[in-house]
């Protein structure tokens, strides 16, 4: 029977693997803990369209990789290095490989503060955002041009302001109810997921080593020379200046709406990540309505005397743009 049909995208891996790794140093342990997707193309069309497993390498085994890297890889406690790795490893190592796809979900363990003294091998979790990374090893220009795309971020950094923030001047027509606010709550889950500019990366030169040659940036990628800032991976550090430059807009900008606070975090961001394309931000605008009380003879309304609120779950507004530096 001729097809008139054919599969025209394929992936495929293992999600949600669960990896907690201790790093056990003289005096203190450094902990992470991860929920890492790894996903493969390739030549693997076959295993759809002709039940052929011969080019299947197991989920399972996928998985079991993944955890292999968790125990020797020297990059673990950075999940931009580790995922790097780890998508290098598959494409070099399978011939029908050609592009690893991996995510890195990574939850927070802050360590405990013992009388003002981080505590060497006690932490708590001292937030629900999770820091994310997304990387696509690439071998499809040959074994030995890989080239590494990566995007980084931050989700669910829930925050929440009393004050600072007003919504006016908006577009009012037929439909309008909302009235305007001067002052109003202002809350948000923030995510965040921000592009660095691609990167060579040089195959491991003994597989089996799975030593990681040191990434060497792409000629003609955007990156301004010299203008890293801690050098072309310093995903900790984007991650943490990320994390900071959110909440200190959100806390001090006198927002006139979500849409000019999210510029201003944008703006910042890749002002001061050099090696950062373009970041992207979705805020959901999570409403706090003042509760009428009218009825009681009490004012709950006016904006001075807005006391007792409810939160409402839905709808929520949604307001996402994506930032992107401008190539002097
Ligand atoms: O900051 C806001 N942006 C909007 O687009 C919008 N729309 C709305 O009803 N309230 C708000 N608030």
């Amino acid at each position: 029977m001729s097809s008139t049909s054919e599969v025209s995208a394929a992936r495929y891996g293992k999600d949600k693997i669960r990896v907690f790794r201790i790093v056990r140093e003289a005096n203190i342990q450094h902990v992470v803990e991860y929920n890492v997707c790894a996903l493969l193309e390739g030549d693997i069309d076959t295993s759809y369209t002709q039940a052929d497993n011969s080019v299947i390498v197991a989920t399972d085994s996928i998985k079991n990789i993944t955890y292999f890297f968790a125990k020797t890889s020297p990059h673990i406690l950075d999940p931009e290095k580790f995922a790097l790795h780890l998508g290098t490893f598959f494409v070099s190592k399978y011939a029908h490989v050609h592009k690893a796809f991996i995510t890195v979900e990574q939850l927070r363990w802050a360590r405990i503060a013992v009388d003002g003294t981080p505590h060497p091998h006690a932490f708590w979790r001292d937030g629900d955002d999770k820091r994310i990374t997304s990387v696509e090893v690439d071998a499809t220009a040959g074994k030995d041009k890989l080239v590494g795309k990566v995007t980084s971020g931050i989700s669910d950094l829930l925050v929440l302001k009393s004050s600072g923030s007003a919504f006016e001047n908006f577009y009012k027509d037929e439909f309008t109810t909302l009235v305007p606010a001067s002052d109003r709550i202002l809350s948000t889950a923030v995510d965040l997921s921000y592009t660095f500019a691609p990167i060579a990366l040089t195959p491991p030169a003994d597989e089996k080593k799975l030593d990681f040659a040191v990434p060497v940036d792409v000629p003609g990628n955007g990156v301004p020379a010299g203008g890293l800032v801690g050098g072309p991976w310093d995903g900790p550090g984007v991650a943490a200046r990320a994390r900071k430059v959110t909440l200190d807009v959100f806390a001090t900008d006198e927002s006139a709406s979500v849409q000019a606070t999210l510029y201003k975090m944008a703006q910042q961001l890749i002002a001061q990540n050099t090696h950062i394309a373009s970041v992207t931000y979705s805020l959901p605008n999570k409403h706090y309505i003042p509760v009428d009380m009218r009825y009681l003879g009490i004012d709950n309304l006016t904006p001075a005397n807005a006391e007792v609120f409810a939160p409402v779950a839905a709808p929520s507004g949604l307001i996402t743009a994506t930032v992107t530096r401008i190539q002097q």
